[in-house]
């Protein structure tokens, strides 16, 4: 079973793949070995939607008008764009579908925490 990450050759040990990167599909021949690939790209994304969410509560506190009212098109027009660079098979359309689903849970999770407060 070859595995589906790219060799890299700068890295230090004989052998090594880079698991950070992109796998080739192609070489992935299992369901289970997909799922188990999915799962742990699914732990990672919780837990980078998580201190995403924080932050952005942060800039809905220290905004003079955060929140739902304070949505800013422009900002998420750059969002979009940065990330399309590291995201050429989803590209900017799905990408921005996307984020106005993740800036959106994160408005909803900062307006519950003021609630709460
Ligand atoms: O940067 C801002 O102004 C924010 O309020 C943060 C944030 C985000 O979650 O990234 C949230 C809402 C805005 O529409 C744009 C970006």
């Amino acid at each position: 079973m070859s595995c589906p990450f790219p060799y890299d050759g700068r890295m230090e040990r004989r052998g090594s793949h880079d698991h950070a990167a992109t796998p080739d599909p192609e070489k992935i021949t299992t369901v289970a070995e997909a799922r188990e690939l999915i799962d742990a790209v699914d732990a990672q994304l919780a837990v980078l939607l998580e201190r995403r969410a924080a932050l952005s509560a942060a800039v809905q506190r220290l905004k003079p008008v955060g929140g739902y009212p304070g949505r800013s098109p422009g900002r998420e027009r750059e969002i979009v764009e940065a990330m399309s660079a590291h995201a050429p098979r989803l590209g900017p359309e799905r990408l921005a579908l996307i984020m106005s689903a993740v800036i959106e849970a994160g408005l909803d999770a900062a307006a519950e925490d003021r609630s709460r407060a």
